[in-house]
């Protein structure tokens, strides 16, 4: 990490606008399990962010649960693992699993992820993602059932997104545009 360097960055979604439609998720998915709870699982260290303020506006019994994943290189692994870096620290059995990402790209983890969650037998297994860059997927089994934004294939910092572990702090969604000289 560099911090010396400083970097132009547009601002592409505003605070304002994310919290909103975190919001309108939060209350779909209170709609939707109404009478029932629900198990959040956040994937490190991205969704953080996602994660808390959506967890604020759901309206449910809740459990809280982290996971730290890294993938093996696509392709090779016919085995369609991940490498858990830090595992849950109950059992999912039974519980209204909700998988939070802040991106899906490739689809790679959440592909591999889901399929190893499937085995520990939840009752169900939803997948929540603030941003979504269907342009870019290279698997087809990745289904998505809450979408924040659809976004251009363009790469974008904050509100839990890194550069090189930097911007993840930043209250907003934001393109880097470039290297300041
Ligand atoms: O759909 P994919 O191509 O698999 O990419 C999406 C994943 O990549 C990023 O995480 P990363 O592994 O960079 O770690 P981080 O969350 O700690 O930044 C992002 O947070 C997603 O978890
Ligand atoms: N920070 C960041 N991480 C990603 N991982 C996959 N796509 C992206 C992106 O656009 N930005
Ligand atoms: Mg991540």
């Amino acid at each position: 990490m560099d911090f010396s360097k400083k970097y132009d960055i547009s601002v592409y979604l505003t605070e304002e606008q994310l919290n909103k439609r975190i919001a309108e998720i939060g209350a779909q998915i209170t709609e939707k399990y109404r009478g029932q709870s629900v198990y959040l699982i956040c994937i490190l260290k991205g969704s953080i962010f996602f994660t808390t303020e959506l967890a604020k506006r759901i309206d449910l019994p809740m459990t809280m649960d982290f996971m730290s994943v890294s993938s093996y290189g696509s392709g090779t692994e016919s085995s369609g693992d991940v490498k858990i870096k830090k595992d849950l620290e109950h059992s999912i059995e039974g519980e209204n699993v909700i998988i939070i990402e802040d991106i899906i790209d490739s689809g790679n983890t959440l592909s591999r992820l889901s399929k190893l969650l499937a085995k520990r037998n939840p009752k169900s297994l939803t997948i929540c993602t603030l941003l979504d860059k269907p342009e870019r997927r290279v698997v087809d089994d990745v289904n998505v059932d809450y979408v924040g934004f659809v976004i251009p294939d363009k790469f974008v910092v904050g509100y839990g997104l890194d550069y090189d572990q930097r911007f993840r702090n930043l209250p907003y969604i934001g393109f880097v545009e470039g290297e300041i000289k």
